[in-house]
């Protein structure tokens, strides 16, 4: 089922700047552009409009009130509340350890310089809820919002059809501690947040994951707000030698395809044996999985297996992908961990499974795909904090810096420069 290619096949396809897909096509931008237009334009109406158009219904009220997210913590039965709350614990213990200071630089008599860290006041939250339901994206957006000290959080998902969202993301809302939830999705939801309507008051930034509306959306109003990233289809690559058990390779292959007819995964095996088995096992394990159209459709059209040469050899292949995911299933997996270079997060060993850092380690999902783990990280504290410098000088630290200052600003011939440090030290 999953197609094996060489080396070479795979860099063309998979890695070469030319093969290289945006997270969107232009008909889906087309529809996102005029959906942001309007929704900006005309606020509530146009809101109204698409939610009806593309929800199939509109609520009764935007804002998830105060009894149905009550009444949600009924509906959830108790073992799934434990699970988030577990999965919560872990995942704020993780962020809280990014959590930094204000900080000074440099501090004597007469200069001073530092930097100050300022959570932002007000942010969105998107979490998807088209074909599927993600509460374990909302603690893993929420929670770093709220360590960081975000003020208001508010969060944006589906309703279907105008009714109630499903409880278990309302009960994750509440253990992560968001402070609104609005029932509205897709690009409408994005431009709402971006620019507010009569009843929604717009944001700072807007994070999470979506569909390629969403992604398209995103990529729209940045600028108007921050945004996390414009997250891809999801990918996951594998790493592994005779020591790897094929059982754990498909079945974590089928883990991530089963996400996304779009959603990539790829195995790269020093071992022939271990690719053939693996092959022969991913056919055997799809057949079993509920979600088995779609995990059938990624790994036919959009996965790979590679037989490589060497570790090293996976490895250079593996860094110039830059996936969302890396597994390494070598013997001795921790001692290759110094190997890699471009990767959102780093799965290590056996028994580590994608799914254990999906739902419960503590290091965030929302990760950078479609290899631009090359230059950006995943999801954390830091995204909810600015950091302003500041400066102080005394009068005879003006006067040292003087000299060099003002030869700097006569070579950008901005005159006006120079003569802001000249006036203050006339006499
Ligand atoms: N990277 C991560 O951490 C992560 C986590 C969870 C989910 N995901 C990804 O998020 C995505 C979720 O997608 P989804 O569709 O299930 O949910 P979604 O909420 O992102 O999108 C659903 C919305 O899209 C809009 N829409 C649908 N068809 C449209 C059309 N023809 N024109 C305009 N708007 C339209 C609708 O308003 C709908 O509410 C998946 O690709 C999934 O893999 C990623
Ligand atoms: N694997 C997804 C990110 O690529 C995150 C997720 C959510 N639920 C399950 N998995
Ligand atoms: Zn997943």
């Amino acid at each position: 089922m999953i197609p094996t290619f060489t080396t070479d096949e795979f860099t063309a396809t998979y890695i070469s700047k030319k093969s290289k897909k945006k997270p969107f096509d232009d008909n889906v931008m087309e529809t996102v552009k005029e959906v942001i237009e309007n929704v900006r334009t005309r606020g509530e109406v146009a809101l109204k409009e698409y939610t009806e158009k593309f929800d199939g219904g509109i609520p009764h009220s935007w804002q998830v009130t105060e009894e149905e997210r009550a009444k949600a913590w009924q509906e959830v039965p108790e073992e799934v509340i434990e699970a988030l709350e577990r999965a919560a614990k872990n995942i704020r213990n993780f962020h809280s350890k990014q959590l930094q200071q204000s900080r000074m630089m440099e501090m004597t008599d007469d200069i001073i310089t530092g930097q100050l860290f300022r959570p932002l006041e007000r942010v969105g939250i998107y979490v998807p809820g088209g074909k599927a339901c993600y509460p374990s994206t909302v603690l893993m957006n929420a929670i770093p919002a709220v360590l960081a000290g975000v003020s208001e959080i508010v969060m944006a998902t589906p309703s279907r059809g105008g009714g109630a969202i499903t409880p278990i993301l309302s009960v994750a809302a509440d253990i992560a501690g968001v402070h609104t939830i609005y029932k509205m999705g897709g690009s409408q939801a994005i431009a709402a947040l971006a620019y507010g309507t009569e009843q929604i008051e717009s944001v700072d930034k807007i994070v999470g994951p979506g569909n390629a509306y969403v992604a398209a959306a995103k990529s729209l109003v940045f600028g108007d707000v921050g945004i996390d990233m414009i997250a891809g289809p999801s990918e996951v690559a594998i790493i592994a030698d005779e020591t790897a058990d094929p059982v754990f390779i498909a079945a974590d292959l089928i883990a991530q395809a089963e996400h996304d007819e779009k959603a990539r995964a790829f195995i790269f095996s020093t071992s022939e044996k271990v690719l053939e088995a693996t092959l022969a096992e991913v056919k055997k394990q799809c057949a079993e999985l509920p979600r088995k159209g779609i995990a059938e459709v990624s790994l036919i059209n959009e996965s790979a297996a590679v037989k490589v040469g060497s570790i090293e050899e996976a490895f250079r292949l593996s860094n110039a992908l830059a996936p969302e995911h890396l597994e390494i299933q070598l013997e001795n997996a921790l001692t290759h961990l110094s190997k890699v270079k471009n990767a959102g997060s780093v799965f290590i060993g056996n028994y580590t499974p994608e799914a254990v850092g999906d739902y419960f380690a503590g290091p965030n999902h929302t990760l950078p795909t479609s290899g631009t783990a090359r230059f950006s990280s995943g999801l954390s504290v830091d995204d909810f904090i600015k950091k302003t410098t500041y400066v102080y000088y005394s009068e005879q630290a003006l006067r040292n810096a003087a000299p060099y200052i003002e030869t700097l600003a006569k070579e950008e011939e901005l005159d006006g420069h120079a003569r802001a440090v000249k006036v203050r030290l006339i006499q």
